[in-house]
């Protein structure tokens, strides 16, 4: 038997937790430069090299990589000879209880605290647990005395555009996988890895898919050495495929979609593929430990030299400056799609939850608790922010969520503009048009850096919306990409996502 102090699985979770939140895997800046260097495009090459920045301030800076710090997923191989024991006398715990525990810590650590995303009560109330708790706990039994654990945050962007479907046995598995990507849009934040899981039952599949994900990027190796198996040979179909479509990182056009296609398979009913589609985001993060019951894990860092060569600003000379506390409608008219723009002044923010607080207020005939007249508003959940810091990492979210609010606070606020990140849908297009309004694009996944152009950061309402709140945050020089403009014309039209008529 061996014998592991759950205080140990406690500890080792908190810590994999604060360190994947600031530091990406070797292997995925490797190819995240690679895809960098080979870009012809130029605002997919400009995102990517934001991206890397990113990760570099990150590295250094020890804060989080994006706003979105994730659902926090362990995965435990817990060997049959392994006997939990416990240092403090207390009786042993649920593997459910410890998990919490390491999450609540590491997501409350004051010296780089983390963002709480879950809410509780999902058809009610949706209130913040406030400490990112519950992490979501998988366990294997399996023969040995080690423990093994991979510890996961995935940000919500590249699971909410999760597919399965259940081919049957003749259909093809590369047609069902290539009809999902213009339908997923730019959300998930490529350049990223995609999961294939295929086969099982459907929760057997899906599992299979998120797993895949959390191995080594290395699709330039296996199309050296050639495909020794179906998989292998779906993988490089895949790959080459995907990155035909010219969806391009943050959706902008361009070569790299998908850094790596991974594939894993299990044995199915003789009638049916089961099939499903997870993808990973430019936010990579994960780490693998195995306790042998000496302690806490020691996990290493990659070392600095990584990040050698990447610049820690990101400068962009042809960009025009723009005043948010003077932006009028006429300005607003003038700006045209693919123009890079750096914005100073106020902003406004609010998400999800804002936006549905602010419609309601809207629709019932009540005053707003903040004048949007004349404004821009971020779609964003920041982090909070650790002394020296107005905010914490600041990047867009999806805006496409947002779509369905668009017409109520174009025509009823005299809003100017908003920012997020991906593309607009057809209705939410043509109403920026109408309202000769705009919608801007920061890059998603590069929150560290945007946060390090926002100079101060208040609280306007809706305190307990928690991240969700609306915020008043002063802008220096923060740098976005005119995606829809005025007279309707959407930088994402052209790159196949089918979303614009
Ligand atoms: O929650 C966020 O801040 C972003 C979200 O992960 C998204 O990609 O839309």
């Amino acid at each position: 038997m061996r014998h592991i102090a759950q205080e140990d699985l406690v500890q080792s979770i908190a810590d994999a937790l604060q360190t994947i939140s600031h530091c990406h895997p070797a292997d995925f800046v490797q190819a995240l430069r690679r895809a960098h260097d080979a870009e012809t495009h130029a605002p997919a090459r400009d995102a990517m090299a934001q991206l890397l920045i990113n990760s570099r301030l990150s590295y250094f800076g020890k804060r989080p990589l994006c706003q979105d710090t994730g659902v926090v997923q362990v995965f435990v191989r817990l060997g049959a000879e392994v006997q939990f024991t416990r240092r403090d006398g207390r009786r042993l715990r649920s593997l459910q209880a410890l998990v919490n525990e390491a999450v609540h810590q590491a997501y409350t650590d004051p010296a780089n605290p983390l963002r709480a995303s879950l809410v509780r009560d999902p058809l009610g109330a949706r209130s913040n647990t406030r400490d990112n708790t519950p992490g979501i706990v998988q366990v294997e039994l399996t023969e040995g005395d080690a423990l093994k654990v991979l510890v996961v945050a995935k940000g919500g962007g590249g699971d909410v555009k999760a597919r399965f479907a259940t081919l049957n046995p003749s259909d093809s598995v590369v047609d069902w996988v290539l009809a999902q990507l213009p339908g997923m849009g730019a959300g998930w934040c490529p350049p990223g890895v995609l999961g294939i899981g295929i086969g099982g039952s459907p929760e057997q599949a899906m599992l299979l898919a998120k797993q895949s994900l959390f191995t080594p990027i290395d699709i330039d190796l296996l199309r050296e050495r050639g495909a020794a198996t179906a998989e292998e040979a779906l993988r490089l179909e895949l790959h080459q495929r995907i990155n035909a479509l010219g969806i391009g990182a943050q959706g902008l056009g361009g070569l790299t979609t998908v850094l790596d296609v991974k594939v894993a398979s299990a044995a199915c009913h003789a009638a049916t593929i089961p099939i499903a589609l997870v993808p990973n985001c430019a936010a990579t993060r994960y780490t693998r430990f195995t306790l042998d019951g000496s302690g806490p894990a020691t996990l290493t860092l990659p070392p600095p030299e990584l990040w050698d060569g990447i610049p820690e600003r990101f400068d962009s000379p042809q960009a025009a400056r723009v005043n948010l506390d003077t932006l009028d409608a006429a300005q607003v008219a003038r700006w045209r799609t693919g123009q890079t723009l750096l914005l100073s002044g106020r902003v406004l923010t609010g998400r999800d939850a804002a936006h549905k607080r602010l419609a309601d207020l809207l629709h019932a005939g009540q005053p707003l608790p903040v004048d949007l007249k004349d404004r821009v508003i971020y779609y964003v959940g920041p982090v909070d922010p650790v002394p020296g810091e107005a905010v914490g990492p600041a990047g867009p979210t999806t805006a496409t969520r947002m779509d369905k609010f668009v017409d109520t606070l174009l025509a009823q606020t005299g809003l100017l503009a908003m920012i997020g990140k991906a593309e607009r849908g057809p209705a939410a297009i043509r109403l920026i048009q109408k309202h000769k309004a705009a919608y801007l694009v920061a890059v998603g996944g590069a929150a560290y850096l945007l946060s390090k152009a926002i100079t101060h950061a208040k609280v306007l309402a809706f305190d307990d919306l928690g991240m969700e709140a609306i915020h008043e945050f002063e802008l220096k020089e923060f740098p976005v990409t005119v995606a829809v403009d005025a007279a309707g014309r959407s930088i994402h039209r052209h790159i196949g996502l089918r979303l614009v008529p």
